[in-house]
């Protein structure tokens, strides 16, 4: 039997993108980024407060002139803005975090303007089938002000993916929720993007949104992509401090002196490996605890409370 081979949707070749170019302020926003997607994938660009990911994010809309690179969409080249009346491109949606919904337009209205151009029949019909997977059945008839925060966030989700493009791209799609809602709503958006069986980027800097979401996960400082693969990989071989930390808690915080995450650091009673705990604080599910050992200071969790200022073996175990 021969295996269908994933098919790329976007490729991005040595992308470059710097503000105020031959300027003494020049900034390099993205240097030299080559990625690609496979279809019906989801991907995360997580990185911190200027590293580049929302210009990232517009070169791919077409909405920025790349200085130099190339993009691909499904094989066809990504008409860069300047070759073109309108900048975009009409199966790329992007949505950015100040993007709204019509306020004196019911969600549903919002929805079926995004469809204005099409046969009554079909509008309706992909309106009631797009209300349906999004869960928003019960407020159509509401207007923006009248449905909460997840909701005109799943509402401005379902007017970008209305008319099927092939790529959707986010800009912080979960920031402005607390942490109950940020977990309902990214369940939700998930549900969507799978069903609907479109491929996804969206932006983070935190990445607590790209577990449980994304497919892929890539790295960004400086304009530069530091690392590119699953969530899981990067999460258990991250290639320096700034991945490591990015991406979840460390054991030890000098990354020179070895890698491990907290949770890999055992009690073992019959261990040789003698720790002494230094402090330990409650953390819901878990204790933190601080160890001191040869000198280095690491943090493990546990499950039960352990007393500051005894020796316990701990045992270290790798990642499956
Ligand atoms: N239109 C612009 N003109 C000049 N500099 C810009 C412009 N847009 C972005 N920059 C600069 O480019 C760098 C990357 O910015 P970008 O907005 O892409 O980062 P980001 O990772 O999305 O940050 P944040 O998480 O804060 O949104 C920053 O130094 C920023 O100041």
């Amino acid at each position: 039997m021969y295996k269908k081979a994933p098919m790329s949707l976007l490729k991005i070749n040595h992308l470059h993108k710097s503000f105020g170019r031959q300027s003494a302020n020049e900034i390099n926003a993205v240097k030299d980024i080559s990625i690609s997607l496979e279809k019906g994938k989801i991907l995360a660009i997580l990185g911190e407060s200027g590293s580049g990911k929302t210009t990232l994010l517009h070169l791919i809309a077409a909405l920025y002139e790349p200085d130099s690179g190339s993009l691909t969409l499904d094989g066809e080249r990504i008409t860069p803005p300047s070759e073109k009346l309108i900048a975009g491109h009409p199966d790329i949606k992007l949505v950015r975090q100040d993007y709204g919904l019509f306020p004196n337009m019911s969600i549903r209205e919002n929805i079926a303007y995004e469809l204005r151009y099409y046969e009554e029949n079909y509008r309706n019909e992909r309106i009631d089938k797009l209300l349906k997977i999004s869960g928003l059945e019960k407020v159509q008839s509401h207007f923006p002000r009248q449905v909460s925060g997840g909701e005109q966030q799943r509402a401005v989700i379902v007017k970008a993916i209305a008319e099927e493009p092939k790529l959707l791209l986010l800009d912080e799609p979960f920031s402005h929720l607390d942490a109950v809602n940020k977990r309902r709503l990214k369940a939700e958006v998930l549900n969507l993007i799978k069903t609907e069986e479109v491929s996804c980027i969206f932006v983070t800097h935190d990445v607590a949104d790209a577990y449980g979401m994304a497919d892929e996960l890539l790295i960004m400082q400086n304009g530069q992509a530091l690392q590119l693969d699953s969530p899981e990989e990067i999460y258990k071989n991250p290639i320096n401090q700034y991945v490591a930390e990015i991406t979840g808690e460390v054991a030890l915080s000098d990354f020179s002196k070895g890698f491990i995450r907290p949770e890999q650091i055992r009690i073992s009673e019959k261990s040789t490996m003698k720790a002494i705990v230094s402090s330990i604080k409650f953390l819901g599910t878990y204790f933190e605890v601080i160890l001191k050992m040869d000198d280095l200071t690491y943090k493990m969790y546990s499950f039960d409370k352990i007393n500051v200022g005894d020796e316990i073996g701990i045992e270290i175990i790798s990642f499956k």
